[in-house]
């Protein structure tokens, strides 16, 4: 069949809009349990993006719950065995956390068959080393590659059709359920497609969020300006790496292939200044480490910069009849922890548990349970989204306060033991506890109160003390609202 042959005369049970990462991965999964189901995809051919090029260890296992992650295997997929951050030229390497230290994981009935739930042997990726490390382990890849695997999956699915399509409509009826989706398909036209259910997992710049709420829209403060750098040694290899300090905005740095490294640099706006190339030498290229100048260098004559809007969007839910919106689509958060797609794909393991084998004829049910996803989801999701917003605003610390908690953050990494341990299950996706999340926040904040004290030594004390109640307002303040608006929502 062809990618644009889909049968318009039968009722799916479920529509998919969008096979970036996550729309494959319900399709897929759905299809397992199986439910016959049709996924829409604007452009089947192998994107080229500078987005999900990281996934955090939380990320992987939520492919092995699905039985979808050999998608990171023959694709020169590199290893990511924990992170590096970097400040002012000092640095702290922090591995990826004990598997016996995290829960037990989860193989979904029904989806997880032949070994499927385990990575074969390829050049770069071994079940040895995945299965038999201690740790839990990250992946980093070129993001077309790992999208044209999750197709190639949801493809071989025999309940699943794909179809080659732009969609331009939710489709409703009188009583406004949603009853399917009205697609563009080339050389057909305009065909209207039924379903019991219609996933929405159009992305970042989702059409049809809206379809939830008007309001539910992101807002963007910040981008990220992303190069290519080249055949680059890393300060720490198979580490994700933050370079912070007092005088510029975060920089990551992660290989994604053999040759090929990423770096995204931060830039406090949500639109970029034209003249890149300046701002770059003027702002990023001095604060470099000395492993990465050279392909910089080569890399910025090259003029090949790209940007990405950093958005935020908690979520919203789902509560309309006959919808689920799922991925980007429903929820967002800064790029810099890399959380995207784990907290993506464990929304997909969830909501399959939730929803996976009821009847989707039965709308009112499939219904029910999705409200209930919504609460269910929220421990998960909270640490990983408040995490990176809490993050971005130490890490491009822009006032005293916040530069006083970005060094405390910092030096609070340097004492290792619990103070990496358990920091390094929130950044993997490996720890969804808010309450944790809060308390080693705030013994961070405390931390850097008192290394302020410290610093401005006996004589200073009066001062220092009225420096760190502004210390402590400013975590309140940096914390609090994101934390309330992800557990209230
Ligand atoms: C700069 C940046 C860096 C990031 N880095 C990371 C990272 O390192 N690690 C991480 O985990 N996450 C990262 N993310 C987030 C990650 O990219 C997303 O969480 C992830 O891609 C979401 O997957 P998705 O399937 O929801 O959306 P997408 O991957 O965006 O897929 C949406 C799909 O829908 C299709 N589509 C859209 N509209 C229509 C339509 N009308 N009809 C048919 N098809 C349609 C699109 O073509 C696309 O294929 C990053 C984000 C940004 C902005």
């Amino acid at each position: 069949m062809s990618l644009t042959d889909a049968d318009n005369k039968i009722t799916y049970d479920a529509i998919v809009i969008g096979a970036g990462v996550i729309g494959p991965c319900v399709a897929t999964g759905l299809a397992r349990k199986g439910k016959k189901v049709l996924i829409v995809e604007r452009e089947w051919t192998q994107p080229d993006r500078i987005v999900g090029e990281l996934m955090q260890p939380g990320g992987v296992r939520a492919l092995r719950s699905l039985g979808m992650v050999q998608s990171i295997n023959n694709i020169e997929a590199q290893p990511v065995t924990g992170y590096t951050v970097m400040f002012n030229g000092e640095k702290v390497d922090i591995p990826y956390p004990y598997k016996s230290d995290v829960s037990p994981l989860i193989k979904l009935d029904d989806l997880v068959h032949d070994g499927n739930d385990q990575v074969v042997d390829d050049k770069y990726i071994t079940r040895k080393d995945f299965e038999d490390d201690e740790r839990e382990r990250g992946v980093a890849f070129v993001h077309g590659k790992f999208l044209t695997n999750l197709r190639e999956i949801v493809k071989r699915e025999p309940n699943v059709t794909c179809l080659q399509g732009n969609c331009i409509e939710i489709l409703k009826s009188d009583n406004n359920e949603v009853i399917g989706a009205k697609v563009d398909v080339p050389n057909r036209g305009k065909v209207d497609f039924k379903a019991n259910i219609t996933f929405i997992c159009d992305g970042i710049f989702s059409h049809f969020r809206k379809e939830l709420n008007p309001q539910h829209v992101p807002t963007v403060n910040s981008s990220f300006v992303g190069m290519a750098l080249y055949d680059t040694a890393l300060p720490t290899e198979q580490h994700g790496h933050v370079i912070l300090g007092n005088n510029h905005m975060p920089v990551i740095v992660y290989k994604i292939s053999p040759n090929e490294t990423r770096i995204l640099c931060a830039y406090n706006s949500a639109k970029v200044t034209k003249d890149i190339k300046s701002w770059m030498i003027k702002d990023v290229q001095p604060y470099l480490p000395k492993e990465l100048k050279q392909a910089f260098n080569t890399a910025l004559a090259s003029g090949k910069y790209r940007a990405m809007p950093n958005s935020y969007l908690p979520a919203k839910q789902n509560d309309v009849i006959g919808l689920c919106v799922i991925g980007d689509a429903l929820n967002m958060r800064h790029p810099l922890t890399g959380g995207g797609m784990t907290v993506g794909l464990n929304d997909v393991v969830l909501m399959l548990q939730k929803i996976g084998d009821l009847d989707f004829n039965d709308r009112a049910t499939v219904l029910d349970e999705l409200l209930d996803f919504h609460y269910d989801k929220k421990n998960y999701d909270t640490v990983i989204n408040v995490l990176s917003i809490a993050l971005y605003s130490l890490f491009a610390a822009d006032s005293k306060n916040l530069k006083a908690l970005q060094k405390g953050c910092f030096k609070y990494f340097q004492r290792g033991g619990d103070c990496v341990n358990v920091p390094v299950q929130f950044l993997s996706g490996l720890l969804p506890s808010p309450f944790q999340l809060t308390k080693v926040f705030f013994a961070v904040a405390i931390y850097s109160v008192y290394l302020n004290i410290e610093e401005r030594g006996f004589l200073g004390l009066p001062m220092a003390l009225l420096e760190g109640i502004m210390i402590l307002l400013t975590a309140v303040k940096v914390f609090t609202p994101f934390l309330l608006g992800e557990m209230m929502g």
